[in-house]
């Protein structure tokens, strides 16, 4: 087990208030593992990466459950710990990554003074590291000084990549990492991902509105709604044959990957207010399928077929083939 996430639930405060944007979510990856997190805008894919990188905003915290990389507890790590697994043992490529390279200043030198900075390391050994990482990431060394002006938008998010990986991290978080970017590139970041994580044997967590790129890419998949896990398994256990009725709105929301385009069907409603979220079942307000228990009750996780995980109380009943 290379990561263990264990009744993991995230807080922010605002004023005086306090949200809870994630919600007692679980799950494991081995090595090479992939997991998939989707779900609307704002279910807690970002605060869960967030997390699991100790970077949570100042009005952030981790307010129960276990962070456990290689056996080490990040929650309760020391910041000595903390420093010893972020970007060696788990790094991030953050949502809009490319934008926030520093337009003056030569792409190989930024990959090459984040590389000093994390690791005791010459300057010429960091240049060598950061030209097979361009290599890795289909980018000619000879470009490593050049300016971000001078690199395409696929380019840039490659250069993005091979700077989330300069110190051979075991662990890869990718937040929409397709986002601003044309759909060639799309594409070929996508397939730049899937091989990287072969080729370095690496997990990876890919968080993407996306749920092609997602079934592309990933082997598991987690659907978050309302700040928590409603339902995670294998891609197809969970994209094809769905038990969640979320997940079922969620995939027919979007273009059929097995089937001609057809109608798309857009989810009714809007995903819940952290500031008022429902007694029951977080998807009660929008489900079709709710009866009395989902507005009284919280459903728990129970396993359906072939050991996914599914958190509604009819779960064993609905069995939607998408
Ligand atoms: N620093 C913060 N303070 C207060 N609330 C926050 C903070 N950061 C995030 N949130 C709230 O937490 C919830 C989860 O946000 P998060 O960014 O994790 O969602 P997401 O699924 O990644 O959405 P998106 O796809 O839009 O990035 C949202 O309601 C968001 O407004």
């Amino acid at each position: 087990m290379i990561i263990e996430v264990k009744d993991l639930t995230v807080q922010f405060q605002v004023g005086k208030d306090t949200f809870t944007a994630v919600n007692n979510i679980n799950f494991k990856l081995d090595e090479q593992d992939s997991l998939g997190l989707v779900g609307e805008s704002g279910c807690g894919k970002s605060t869960t990466a967030y997390a699991l990188m100790n970077l949570l905003e100042k009005n952030g915290r981790i307010s129960n459950g276990e962070i456990l990389i290689n056996g080490v507890d990040l929650v309760t790590a020391s910041d000595e710990e903390v420093r010893k697994i972020r970007w060696k043992e788990i790094s991030m490529i953050f949502q809009n990554a490319m934008t926030a390279l520093n337009p003056v200043q030569k792409i190989g030198n930024q990959i090459v003074n984040a590389l000093i900075e994390h690791e005791n390391i010459s300057r010429s050994e960091a240049i060598e590291r950061a030209s097979y990482l361009f290599e890795k990431v289909g980018i000619s060394p000879s470009r490593l000084m050049q300016y971000p002006h001078e690199f395409s938008g696929g380019m840039k998010q490659r250069a993005v990549i091979a700077l989330a990986l300069i110190c051979y991290p075991k662990i890869l978080l990718a937040d929409e990492p397709t986002t601003a970017l044309d759909v060639v590139a799309q594409r070929q970041v996508i397939e730049l991902l899937t091989s990287l994580k072969k080729e370095l044997n690496l997990s990876m967590i890919l968080i993407s509105h996306d749920i092609s790129a997602v079934a592309e890419a990933c082997e598991k998949i987690a659907v978050m709604y309302g700040g928590e896990i409603m339902e995670i398994g294998t891609t197809k256990d969970v994209l094809i044959r769905n038990n969640h009725p979320y997940t079922n709105a969620l995939v027919g929301s979007f273009p059929s990957l097995h089937k001609p385009i057809s109608k798309l069907t857009q989810i009714p409603g809007n995903p819940p207010n952290l500031a008022d979220m429902p007694k029951g079942c977080v998807f009660s307000s929008r489900c079709i399928y709710t009866e009395e228990i989902c507005f009284s009750e919280k459903p728990n996780m129970r396993p359906v077929r072939n050991n996914k995980l599914c958190k509604c109380h009819f779960a064993e009943e609905l069995d939607f083939n998408q």
